[in-house]
C-alpha cells in the first residue's frame, strides 16, 4: 500500500520551483531515504507531506486525505528536524507527558528509557539545552510518538559521531519491533545507508530516481583500462563520470547495463562504485568543481 502519493507536484517561492513537477508514490512500513544536494527541495517536499505548506499545484494525498489542514494527517504524522519548537514554559519531562496527550501510540516506557540513557534530566528546558542534545530530544520524541508516518530532517545535525551511531541503530531496533512508515532526508547516505529500503534522489526540486537500495548498490560500476579501450568501450553506454587515471589510462563510472565480464574480457577492470557516490555522480554539477572557479 502506498502512504504517500503525488503527482506533479510543484511548490514554488516567487515564482522560482524548490519542488518541481515531481510524481512520486512512497509505500508504506518502509524506510525511505531523501538524499539531495543542498536546496534539491527535500525539505519543502517533506512540510508538503505533513501539511505544514501548500503546494502552488499538482496533488498529493498523504493517508489518502490532502495533508494541509488535515486532522487525520497531522495526528498521524511527525515531522523531526532541528528547527522543532516546544513551548519555553515546560520541562522536558512535562514535554513527554505532553506527547503521551497527544500522540494515542505514544510509548513512555520506550521514552523514558532513551530519555535516562542520553542523560536527560526531567527539570531541564528544551531551549536550555545544546544543539546536539536539542536534536537528539527531538529524536527520542519522535519516535516515542510511533506515528504511522515519520519524518526525520537531517536528523543527526550537530549529534557527536557516538550519538549518531546511538541513533541509527535505535531507529532501526524500533522501526523492526513497530514497522511503519519512515523518511529520513539526508546529504550524507553513507552513514545509514543500512537501513534503507528505498531511496528517492532529488536534484532541483524534481526526481533523479527513486529505486530500492539494492538496486542503486548495483547501479553503477567503476572501469579502468587503456585509453583506447575504455573510450571504444563507453560509446554506447550511459557515462556517470570520467577522468583520467593515469597516463594512458581513463577511469569511468558508467551505469552497469552490461555484463561486467565482458568488460573484463577486453582488459578493464571493474570495481564497485558505493550507493552514495552513485547519488553524488548524478547530481554532480557541469560547472567543475571548487578548484575551477577559485
Ligand atoms: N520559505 C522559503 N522562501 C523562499 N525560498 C525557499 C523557502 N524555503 C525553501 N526555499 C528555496 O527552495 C529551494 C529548496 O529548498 P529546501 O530547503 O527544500 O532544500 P533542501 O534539499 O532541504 O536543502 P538543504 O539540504 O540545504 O536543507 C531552495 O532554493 C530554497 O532557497
Amino acid at each position: 500500500m502506498n502512504v504517500i502519493e503525488a503527482t506533479d507536484l510543484t511548490k514554488t517561492y516567487k515564482g522560482v520551483p524548490a519542488v518541481d513537477g515531481l510524481t512520486v508514490t512512497i509505500k508504506s512500513d518502509a524506510i525511505t531515504g531523501i538524499i539531495g544536494r543542498n536546496g534539491a527541495g527535500k525539505t519543502t517536499l517533506l512540510k508538503m507531506l505533513v501539511g505544514f505548506i501548500k503546494e502552488t499545484s499538482g496533488e498529493m494525498n498523504v493517508f489518502s486525505e490532502h495533508p494541509f489542514n488535515s486532522l487525520h494527517v497531522s495526528a498521524n504524522s511527525i515531522f523531526i528536524d532541528d528547527h522543532m519548537l516546544f513551548p519555553d514554559a515546560l520541562t522536558l519531562g512535562e514535554l513527554l507527558k505532553e506527547g503521551e496527550r497527544f500522540y494515542t501510540n505514544w510509548d513512555m516506557t520506550f521514552a523514558k528509557t532513551l530519555f535516562d540513557y542520553f542523560s536527560f534530566h526531567p527539570d531541564q528546558h528544551h531551549n536550555q539545552l545544546s544543539k546536539g542534545k536539542k536534536t537528539t530530544f527531538n529524536m527520542i520524541f519522535g519516535l516515542a510518538t510511533r506515528s504511522e508516518l515519520t519524518i526525520f530532517d537531517e536528523p543527526t545535525t550537530g549529534m557527536d559521531a557516538a550519538v549518531r551511531n546511538d541513533f541509527y541503530r535505535v531507529l532501526l531496533k524500533d522501526y523492526l519491533a513497530h514497522p511503519r512508515t519512515i523518511l529520513i532526508s539526508s546529504h550524507h547516505l553513507d552513514e545509514f545507508d543500512h537501513l534503507l529500503e528505498d531511496v528517492l534522489l532529488m536534484d532541483e526540486g524534481q526526481q533523479v530516481l527513486h529505486m530500492p537500495m539494492d538496486d542503486l548498490k548495483e547501479y553503477a560500476v567503476s572501469l579502468t583500462g587503456p585509453d583506447a579501450v575504455v573510450g571504444q568501450w563507453l560509446y554506447d553506454k550511459t557515462v556517470l563520470a570520467k577522468k583520467q587515471s593515469a597516463p594512458g589510462m581513463m577511469q569511468a563510472v558508467v551505469k552497469q547495463d552490461f555484463a561486467i565480464e565482458q568488460a573484463e574480457r577486453l582488459g578493464m577492470k571493474a570495481t564497485p562504485v558505493a550507493a552514495s557516490d552513485v547519488c553524488i555522480y548524478l547530481t554532480a554539477k557541469t560547472k567543475g568543481g571548487i578548484d575551477d572557479v577559485l
